[in-house]
């Protein structure tokens, strides 16, 4: 059977997939072009995509009958792939959950500080050779250390986040998800997300991206918010309307955002970046050789089981 990988991947994985597949590993990092995409449906058995790879309704409605049978996502996010075009087309979806999960809330808790400490804003500072010395009402931020912390989407990540929130900084969570989770820390669920974020200090984002979510955080939600709590958003961009953020950050209604992730993605708006109480990360939730490893080798144990007419340890 052919795979094709769709990026460059760490030293390990790599060499574990060329030991045990026939594979083809892209030398290129950017995401595939449309023809690159109807290639590798019609040129191998099985892909492992990840996030820019989009393929659409529209990319399997051009190949039919394709030969590629499974796309092992690298990545837990799969909001690039139309699921439901997928598997009309006969091609399987697989995911890497649960590796992705403690580097993702650790990015959490990163744009949290970053943002309520004013942390980037300060390094900005001594970087430009700016500060005048301490002083007792330099720089002064918002204090994390037990407020209350609001999480949308109370799944794997959403859960390490509200642990490290509750026991690491001594936080009230609060959150709204589906459906109310048996979880082993204090958490109040509130259902209705206007109500949560009026409720909260900081509203943190961990739901998955996709038709479902789109602009989920509105004006509505960003109007409900207290002029001093701070939105941060780790999921995925479309999450967010971003157009609505940038008034809301404008106008006050909100304090501040710590955003790793971008409506239109790699693209940020200036005006976002003219902001200095945002915090703008280059999507880093899992950017750690480890975890990134640890994802590669999941994809491949979910090829490896494909190719042995396993069942797939990571169905989507
Ligand atoms: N920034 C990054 O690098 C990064 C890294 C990993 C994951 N992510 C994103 O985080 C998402 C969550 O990952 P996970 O492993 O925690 O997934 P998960 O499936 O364990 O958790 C998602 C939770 O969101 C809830 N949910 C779904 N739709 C909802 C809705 N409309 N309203 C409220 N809650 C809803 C689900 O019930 C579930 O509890 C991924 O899908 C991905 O998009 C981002
Ligand atoms: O969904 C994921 O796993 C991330 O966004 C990519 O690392």
């Amino acid at each position: 059977m052919r795979l094709l990988i769709a990026r460059p991947m760490t030293e390990s994985v790599e060499v574990r997939a060329r030991a045990e597949f026939d594979v083809e590993i892209r030398d290129n990092t950017l995401p595939l072009a449309q023809g690159e995409m109807l290639r590798a449906l019609s040129e191998f058995d099985i892909v492992v995509p990840t996030l820019g790879d989009l393929f659409s309704a529209q990319v399997f409605a051009e190949i039919p009958a394709p030969r590629c049978k499974l796309l092992a996502n690298f990545g837990v996010g799969f909001n690039h792939i139309d699921v439901d075009a997928a598997r009309a087309a006969g091609v399987a979806v697989s995911n890497t959950p649960g590796a992705v999960t403690d580097a993702t809330a650790d990015i959490a808790m990163t744009l949290l500080l970053t943002t309520a400490r004013r942390a980037g804003e300060g390094e900005r500072l001594v970087r430009a050779d700016a500060w005048q010395g301490w002083h007792p009402t330099q720089m002064l931020g918002h204090h994390v250390t037990g407020k209350r912390v609001g999480i949308v989407g109370m799944g794997r990540i959403g859960q390490a986040i509200a642990r490290r929130c509750h026991f690491g900084f001594g936080m009230q969570v609060a959150y709204q998800s589906r459906s109310p989770k048996d979880v082993d820390f204090p958490a109040e669920y509130i259902p209705e997300l206007n109500e949560l974020a009026a409720a909260v200090d900081f509203l943190i984002l961990a739901v998955p991206g996709g038709a479902e979510t789109r602009h989920l955080i509105n004006a509505k939600v960003l109007e409900a918010m207290n002029p001093s709590a701070i939105l941060i958003n780790i999921a995925r961009g479309e999450v967010v309307d971003e157009t609505a953020l940038i008034a809301a950050l404008q106008a006050h209604q909100i304090a501040g955002a710590g955003l790793d992730v971008y409506e239109f993605e790699p693209a940020v708006p200036q005006a976002l970046r003219d902001m200095d109480n945002v915090t703008l990360l280059p999507h880093l939730g899992t950017a750690t050789e480890e975890v990134r490893t640890d994802m590669g080798h999941m994809a491949l144990d979910n090829v490896a089981a494909f190719v042995a007419g396993r069942p797939l340890p990571n169905p989507v």
